[in-house]
C-alpha cells in the first residue's frame, strides 16, 4: 500500500495490464456494479487473486472514468476517517472505506481491501470480448465494463486456499449473501407501516420481487434464522437457501462455480447441480451415496454457528438502529432541502413526531445517515467460506478447524466478507422510495390473508435412499404470520400455506381433524393437499413431483398413500414438502 493510501505502490504501477494478458484472466462473476475475473495464469503475484472491475449501466449517460471523487457532502460525511476526503477518485475512497471504515467493524482478518492495478483500455475491451458469453444477458443488457477505468481492484481468491499444501486437495467454497438479518423497533415506523417490525424486508421484498418478475418463486430463506444464533435455525437456513438459492448461495469447487447462478433470479427452475459438483464433494466429504450434499450443509451451518461469524455482521447491520423511516428525515437535512416525509404527512397527527430529529445537531443527523449507510453495506454484503479436509494429515494448521460430527471429518475453513462497497449519499431517497414501495405491496396482498383463518407451520425433511416416511412430523412451532401467496396463483386470492401431517397416516379421513387441530375448520374452505418432492442429488435440484393427495372437493379423488408410498422409495436424497392450499 503506497503512503498516500491511495493503494498503488509502485510495485504494482509498474504492472499495467494490457491486450495480451487478457488470456489469463477468466469470469468468475459479477453483481449489480462489477466484474470479477480470476486469475488462470502463473505470474505469482496474480496466483490466488481475482481483479474486480467496474461497470457502468449501459444506458447512462457518459461513462464516469472513475476520477470523479466523492461529492462535497460526502466528504463531510466521511471525514473523520483518514483519506478518505482526499481521495482523488471515488474508486480509492470505497477502498479506503473498506480499510478505515468496514475492517475496524468486521475484523480484518475477515476483510482484504485489495489493491488497484492499472490497466490499459485495450485489456478492458479483450476481458469484456472474452467473457461476454458467461454472462447472463440481463447483465449484458444492464451494464458494461467502465471503458475508461484506468486501473482495477485486485483482491484475494476467497474461493480457494492461496497456497494449497497439498497438491491434490479439493477445495470447496460457499458464496451466501444472508441481507438483513433483524426486526427493526424504531419508534419512527408508521403505524399502517407496523408489519415491517415482524416480518423481514427481505421477505416481503420476495414478494414484490415476484410480482415485478425478478424472481420465478419465493425464497425459503429467511434471515432471522441465520442470524438467530441457533443451531437447528442456522441449519434451516442453509437448506433453505440451497433448495432457493436466487443470488443468495452459490457453491465454486476449485474456485468454479458449481451450484447456484450469477443470474441473480437464480431459483430452482434455473440452477443446476450437475454431476461434477457431486462428483468433487466426494472428494471432501467422506460419506455414502446419496448423503454428500446434506452432510456438506451440514458442514456449513456447523461453521457458521461455531465461528459466530454473523454476531458481528448483524452488530453492523444494527447501526441502522431508526430505520429508513427514521433516518430519511436527517438526510433532508444535510442536504438542505425540504424534507419530504414531513411534506407529506403536514397536517397529519406523526409529522409531529419527526420534530425530534429535525432538531437533532447536525453532527448527529450526520452521525445516523453515516450508520444508516454502514448498515447498507452490512446488508448487502456477502460471506465467502472456503473449505478443505484436513484428511489424516496431522499438520499444523494455520487455518480455522471445524468438525462435523456426520462425518467425523475436520476441515480447515477461512471466511471473508466480500462486496462491501460505499453506498452513494444519494441513495438514500431511493432507500426510503423501495422500503415504502416494499411495505406497501406486502400489505395490499397480505389483505387476503385474513380469508383463510389461522394457518399453521411448514416442515421439511430429508430422506435418504431406501430410507422409510417417517411416522411422526415433530412438533411445529405456530407461525400464523407465516403466510404466503403462491407463485403459482399469485394474483388470485388463493393462499398456499404448511401443514404437518403424519405422512404415514395421511389419508383422507385424517385431514378435516388435522385441520381443526390447527383452528381450521374443512367445511368453510376448499383446499388443497400437496406433496411436493425434490430431489437434491443427481438431477437439477427441480421439484420432482407434486402429487395432489386431497382436495376438498367430493369430485376430486387423490389416491394420497399409495403415491406416497411410491415417493419413499425413490433410490435419492429426496427434500418433501406438504402444502396446504386454501382457496378463499
Ligand atoms: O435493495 P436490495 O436489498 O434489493 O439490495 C440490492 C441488491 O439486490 P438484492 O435484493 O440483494 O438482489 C443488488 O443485488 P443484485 O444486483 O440484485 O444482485 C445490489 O447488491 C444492490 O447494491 P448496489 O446497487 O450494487 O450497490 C443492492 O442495493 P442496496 O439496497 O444494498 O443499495
Ligand atoms: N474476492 C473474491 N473472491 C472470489 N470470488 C469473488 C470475490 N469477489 C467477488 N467474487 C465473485 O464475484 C461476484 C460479484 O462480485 P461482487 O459481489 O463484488 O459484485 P458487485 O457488482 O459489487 O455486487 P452487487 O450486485 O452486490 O453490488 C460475487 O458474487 C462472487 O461470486
Amino acid at each position: 500500500m503506497d503512503p498516500n493510501g491511495a493503494g498503488l505502490s509502485s510495485e504494482w504501477m509498474a504492472a499495467v495490464l494490457g491486450a495480451k494478458d487478457a488470456v489469463e484472466w477468466i469470469y468468475r462473476g459479477e453483481g449489480a456494479a462489477n466484474l470479477v475475473l480470476a486469475y488462470c495464469g502463473n505470474a505469482p503475484k496474480f496466483v490466488g487473486k481475482v481483479l474486480r472491475i467496474q461497470k457502468v449501466p449501459t444506458n447512462g449517460s457518459e461513462c464516469e472514468n472513475g476520477h470523479s471523487a466523492l461529492t462535497k457532502l460526502e466528504g463531510i460525511l466521511w471525514g473523520k476517517f483518514e483519506g478518505i476526503v482526499s481521495a482523488p477518485t471515488r474508486e480509492t475512497a470505497g477502498q479506503l472505506y473498506v480499510q478505515k471504515v468496514m475492517c475496524p467493524l468486521l475484523g480484518s482478518e475477515h476483510v482484504d481491501a485489495g489493491i488497484h492495478v492499472l490497466v490499459s483500455r485495450e485489456f478492458l475491451e479483450a476481458v469484456e470480448k472474452k467473457v461476454l458469453g458467461q454472462r447472463p444477458s440481463w447483465r449484458v443488457d444492464a451494464a458494461k465494463v467502465n471503458p475508461l477505468c484506468d486501473s482495477v481492484l485486485l483482491i484475494a481468491d476467497h474461493s480457494k486456499f492461496p497456497h494449497g499444501i497439498f497438491k491434490e486437495e479439493f477445495c470447496v467454497s460457499v458464496e451466501i449473501k444472508p441481507k438483513g438479518g433483524f426486526l427493526p423497533i424504531s419508534e419512527f415506523i408508521a403505524e399502517e407501516n407496523a408489519v415491517k417490525k415482524k416480518i423481514t424486508r427481505f421477505k416481503m421484498h420476495q414478494l414484490l420481487k415476484l410480482h415485478q418478475g425478478k424472481i420465478r418463486k419465493l425464497s425459503k430463506y429467511d434471515p432471522l434464522d441465520m442470524f438467530s444464533g441457533s443451531k437447528d435455525r442456522v441449519q434451516k437456513a442453509i437448506k433453505s437457501l440451497f433448495l432457493t438459492p436466487q443470488n443468495n448461495f452459490r457453491v465454486f469447487l476449485n474456485g468454479s462455480l458449481a451450484f447456484g447462478g450469477m443470474d441473480g433470479a437464480a431459483d430452482s427452475a434455473s440452477y443446476t447441480l450437475d454431476q461434477a459438483f457431486l462428483d468433487g464433494l466426494k472428494h471432501i466429504i467422506v460419506a455414502k451415496d446419496g448423503m454428500h450434499i446434506k452432510y456438506f450443509l451440514e458442514l456449513v451451518a456447523e461453521t457458521i454457528f461455531k465461528s459466530r461469524l454473523l454476531d458481528r455482521l448483524l452488530e453492523v447491520q444494527k447501526l441502522d438502529s431508526i430505520d429508513i423511516e427514521g433516518a430519511i428525515h436527517a438526510y433532508y437535512d444535510i442536504v438542505s432541502q425540504p424534507c419530504m416525509v414531513c411534506r407529506e404527512k403536514d397536517g397529519s397527527k406523526l409529522s409531529g413526531r419527526y420534530s425530534s430529529l429535525h432538531s437533532k445537531p447536525r453532527d448527529e443527523k450526520l452521525k445516523i445517515v453515516r450508520d444508516y449507510l454502514i448498515s447498507s453495506t452490512a446488508k448487502d454484503l456477502s460471506l465467502m467460506i472456503s473449505f478443505r479436509s484436513r484428511g489424516n494429515k496431522d499438520l499444523e494448521s494455520s487455518y480455522k478447524v471445524v468438525f462435523l460430527e456426520s462425518t467425523k471429518q475436520s476441515f480447515d475453513y477461512k471466511a471473508s466478507f466480500i462486496d462491501l462497497d460505499m453506498k452513494p449519499l444519494k441513495k438514500m431517497e431511493y432507500y426510503y422510495k423501495l422500503d415504502q414501495q416494499i411495505v406497501s405491496f406486502y400489505v395490499k396482498m397480505a389483505i387476503n390473508k385474513g380469508k383463510e383463518g389461522k394457518v399453521v407451520a411448514s416442515f421439511e425433511f430429508f430422506l435418504s435412499a431406501g430410507s422409510v416416511l417417517p411416522e411422526n412430523i415433530p412438533h411445529c412451532p405456530d407461525v400464523s404470520e407465516d403466510v404466503v401467496l403462491d407463485p403459482s396463483t399469485h394474483g388470485s386470492n388463493k393462499i398456499t400455506s404448511h401443514i404437518p401431517f403424519s405422512f404415514v397416516n395421511l389419508c383422507p379421513s385424517d385431514i378435516p381433524k388435522a385441520l381443526r387441530r390447527h383452528h381450521l375448520e374443512p367445511a368453510l374452505c376448499n383446499f388443497t393437499i400437496m406433496v411436493s418432492c425434490y430431489n437434491l442429488e443427481n438431477s437439477s435440484g427441480h421439484c420432482l413431483h407434486t402429487w395432489i393427495v386431497y382436495h376438498s372437493l367430493p369430485s376430486c379423488c387423490c389416491p394420497a398413500r399409495r403415491d406416497l408410498l411410491k415417493a419413499s422409495k425413490i433410490e435419492e436424497s429426496i427434500s418433501m414438502e406438504v402444502m396446504l392450499c386454501i382457496q378463499g
